[in-house]
């Protein structure tokens, strides 16, 4: 997997899947029944494998369909001694995005992602030493003020790893925009010049992950079902 110019903990892989697969990907996402989908107030996801929660996620099996691409990660050992066990799904229509976070506690600290349907930019700030940290998902709201560190172009069908230090020290946001143009701040712009504009489509990005506190349905409650 390629090193990106930038932190030695990024990693980025352009066609890691088909073309083909991001379709079937695609196709499987939008066939879930529509109780699946969490409505945020500018982009929805899905969450497979549970929902992660401080006090531990009630495992739930993932489908084959997904399961595919969570064991393909596995098998490259990409979580250390870790099995990944949940996949968020989030969809964002052009104009929308993520604002500066931090995964939080919940997870093992690799992220990795994989991209559908559009590219987008992923965005890294440095973590200030006032940011709440083991806040869960810590959105901050001074995020005028914070300088970008470093972008990251996410092409369709991509594969970005994320871990150790960049994980920790900075926080990651997907800027709100229709299109991106391609800026110093781009570690891996490839072939494009800079200036050029990249308009975005429907993206729709598999964040696969260990979650490491986690516990078996109680079975009164799996009868119910
Ligand atoms: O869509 C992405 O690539 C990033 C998603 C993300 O940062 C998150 O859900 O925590
Ligand atoms: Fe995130």
């Amino acid at each position: 997997m390629k090193q990106l110019n930038g932190p030695p903990t990024v990693f980025y892989e352009p066609n890691f899947i088909s073309e083909e697969e991001e379709k079937r990907l695609v196709e499987s996402i939008y066939a879930a029944p529509k109780p699946k989908w969490q409505q945020l107030s500018r982009r929805r996801l899905q969450n497979w494998g549970g929902l992660p929660h401080p006090k531990g996620m009630i495992a739930e099996s993932i489908p084959d369909w997904l399961m595919k691409y969570v064991s393909l990660l596995n098998n490259l050992h990409l979580f250390g001694d870790k099995k990944a066990n949940h996949v968020l799904v989030n969809e964002y229509l052009p104009g929308q995005g993520i604002m500066p976070h931090t995964d939080g506690p919940l997870f093992h600290p690799v992220i990795t992602t994989i991209s559908l349907g559009s590219h987008t930019v992923l965005n890294f700030y440095d973590r200030l030493d006032s940011d709440e940290v083991d806040a869960e998902d810590s959105q901050l709201s001074s995020v005028k003020q914070r300088q970008k560190k470093l972008s990251v172009l996410l092409e369709p069908r991509s594969l970005l790893v994320v871990k150790d230090d960049l994980y920790h020290k900075h926080l990651h946001s997907i800027d709100e925009l229709k299109s991106d143009e391609i800026s110093e701040l781009i570690v891996n712009p490839g072939d494009r010049q800079l200036g050029e504009v990249m308009h975005r489509q429907t993206r729709i990005s598999l964040t696969i992950r260990h979650v490491p506190r986690t516990s078996k349905v109680p079975i009164f409650l799996s009868r119910k079902s």
